[in-house]
This record gives C-alpha cells, sequence and structure tokens, in this order.
C-alpha cells in the first residue's frame, strides 16, 4: 500500500466560503490518517520566513543563556533543554522518569490576560516568557495569530465535515489553551555515536499522539517526523512546498468516537548522508478551553461511546505530566495499545 497524507487546499473557507468538496476531503483525510497537508492557508510568506528566523536566533544561542528560560513543568512556557522531556510518556509506554527525546523547544501560548473578562487559572494560561532577541517575540506573535486563524478555520470545516451545525465548535475554544511550540532537533557537533546511539536509544521526539483538537505543524523540508499509517507501519513524512501539516488530538478522537483518528507519530534522528542534519518544526497546538467537557458526539456513539466525558482539565494535565514531568500517564491505554501494537516496525 502505497502511503500518502493527502493534500487539500482550504482557500475557500479561508475566503469564508464553505465548499462541499473541502469538507468531504477533509472528512476521507481523518478518518483515514488523521494527518493532512493544507494549502491555500493564506499565511504570508515573510511571517514563515520570520519565524524560522526566530527560532534560528533563539536556538543559536548558548545552552546555558537557553536554560536561563526555563520554566517548572507544569508551566508549558519558555524553554524546554535536549532530555528534558519525553512524548512517549505521555502515553504512559515506558518507565516513568526517562527523559529521552532529543529535541529543544520553546513553547509560547494564551496568557490570562488575553481574556480580562474571565478568571482563568494563572499556571494553565501562563504569561510568556520573552527572550531579548531584536524581533523574536513580534515574528512569534505574528505567526501565533496566523496560526490560530488556521486552527479557526479548520475547526470551521470541522463542523462541516461532520455534519454538525456551522459554529459548533465556537463554544469550546473561546478562550482555547493554545500552545505554539517550536522545536529544534540538533545535536551538537561530535557528541553523537551514530553507530551506538542511532541502534539503540537515541529518539528525536518519542511516539505520541497530540493532546487536544488538532495540531498546524510547520516544519522544514528535512527527513525526520513519521506518521503510523493504517497498515501500522511507521512513513516518512514531508510537508509539500507551502504545505501546512494538520493532525488530529486525542479530543478529537473522543468527540468522534474514533471515527477520525489522533494519530501516532514521532520524529526519528534525521539523518542525511550519514549525519544529523539539524531540522526545524513549529506545532500549533489549538487544545480547547481548559473547562469544556468532551463527550462523545451523539452522531457518532454508535453502539456505544468508547471513552467517557472528561474535561480540557483533566486531559492536557496528565498527558503534560507525562511528557514534562516524568509521570507515566496511565489513562491513555487506547494510543498506548496502538504503539505496543506498532511494535518495533521501521517502515520505508
Ligand atoms: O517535529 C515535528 O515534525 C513533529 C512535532 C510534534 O509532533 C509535536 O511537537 O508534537
Ligand atoms: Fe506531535
Amino acid at each position: 500500500m502505497t502511503f500518502a497524507v493527502p493534500v487539500v487546499d482550504i482557500s475557500s473557507y479561508v475566503r469564508g466560503e464553505p465548499s462541499a468538496a473541502t469538507a468531504a476531503a477533509f472528512d476521507a483525510a481523518c478518518s483515514e490518517i488523521g494527518f493532512v497537508q493544507i494549502t491555500g492557508h493564506g499565511i504570508p510568506l515573510p511571517v514563515l520566513e520570520a519565524l524560522g528566523g526566530a527560532l534560528d536566533s533563539f536556538f543559536g544561542l548558548p545552552l546555558d543563556v537557553k536554560k536561563g528560560y526555563t520554566a517548572p513543568p507544569r508551566i508549558n512556557r519558555g524553554y524546554t533543554a535536549p532530555k528534558s522531556e519525553s512524548l512517549s510518556l505521555s502515553l504512559g509506554v515506558e518507565p516513568a522518569g526517562r527523559m529521552n527525546d532529543f529535541f529543544e523547544a520553546f513553547n509560547v501560548g494564551v496568557p490570562a490576560s488575553a481574556h480580562p473578562d474571565l478568571d482563568l487559572p494563572a499556571d494553565d494560561y501562563a504569561d510568556n516568557i520573552w527572550p531579548p532577541l531584536p524581533g523574536y517575540r513580534r515574528a512569534v506573535e505574528a505567526y501565533f495569530a496566523e496560526a490560530s486563524r488556521v486552527a479557526g478555520t479548520l475547526t470551521t470545516i470541522f463542523a462541516d465535515a461532520l455534519g454538525l451545525e456551522p459554529g459548533f465548535f465556537d463554544a469550546f475554544t473561546g478562550h482555547s489553551l493554545d500552545v505554539l511550540r517550536m522545536n529544534n532537533y540538533a545535536l551538537p557537533p561530535g557528541r553523537v555515536d551514530l553507530d551506538g546511539d542511532l541502534d539503540g536509544d537515541l529518539t528525536g521526539m518519542g511516539p505520541h499522539t497530540d493532546y487536544g483538537i488538532c495540531t498546524v505543524l510547520w516544519a522544514d523540508r528535512v527527513p525526520g517526523l513519521q506518521v503510523l499509517g493504517p497498515d501500522r507501519i511507521w512513513h516518512d513524512v514531508l510537508p509539500e512546498p507551502g504545505a501546512l501539516l494538520v493532525n488530529l488530538g486525542d479530543l478529537m478522537a473522543r468527540w468522534t468516537n474514533e471515527r477520525w483518528l489522533s494519530t501516532l507519530h514521532r520524529v526519528k534522528p534525521p539523518i542525511v548522508g550519514g549525519t544529523i542534519e539539524r531540522r526545524r518544526s513549529a506545532a500549533y497546538f489549538h487544545d480547547g478551553d481548559l473547562d469544556a467537557v468532551i463527550s462523545t458526539l451523539p452522531s457518532c456513539a454508535g453502539d456505544g461511546a468508547k471513552y467517557p466525558p472528561i474535561t480540557v482539565a483533566e486531559h492536557i494535565a496528565a498527558k503534560l505530566a507525562g511528557s514534562r514531568a516524568g509521570v507515566r500517564n496511565e489513562a491513555a491505554g487506547r494510543e498506548a495499545a496502538r504503539v505496543l501494537e506498532a511494535g518495533s516496525q521501521q517502515g520505508n
């Protein structure tokens, strides 16, 4: 079977014009793969280029300077150093405390001050940390605003694709807990034992599903990202030029009773010609309102709901405790089973 992440042009929805063909293409892609590549998203090229420049300027700083922008694990903001997170712990498939992912990241999110009329918890809607690099904050905020707009367009498409009333997701996303995680996959020169580490434990980012509603993913066209296909094999995925990747998170799998899947993905060491090449990505997580309750949609319940209702707060807290604080998540049985089923198949 050939594996491909479908490309869908969303420009009609970006213009505010619903399109049955676009919604149907999303339904097919979300049902079969759980990943989509979107074109026609309308994010201006200079905004994307400035985001890349911001990543370069921050991650180019010395490690001890970057570590100065680290927040405690419960605050999903600022810098995370290589090997201080383990995404597979969000699924509970590894012993707790084993922090092996070599990505480094910088997180920014929606602060409580963005919604002055609401009384939002300060730890979840934490203030951002901004390194004093010229243009950094402006570039990241400009991309954040564009990705937020695209995420809103996606939920409009999702409502049409699922046959829900227009605006269905608005009630769950008015103060959505959105986070942009900018990732850098690079290893200091000379530190990697290519024979030893690569055959063994070295992981760019461990296998995981994303936690929320959907993720908008900008990535360099450098190999590394792998998606677990319906054939239970890990497949390499490179975005088409100009396209953004979109993948569904766990909350969408819960809403749809797995008609749509939160697809497992991971990042292998990006090896080109026998050496590790630097790779960058930026994942915008559209996670929903902290206090929203996610229950299986009646139209998807079929013979019964596979998941009990859960608040966004409960679900995200269990996942983040795994990935950021090393506390194995015991509540992700359905996703963990899929990782273990895929076993050690390495894909193409
Ligand atoms: O680097 C990538 O392409 C994937 C990143 C990712 O899966 C994440 O940040 O959740
Ligand atoms: Fe992810």
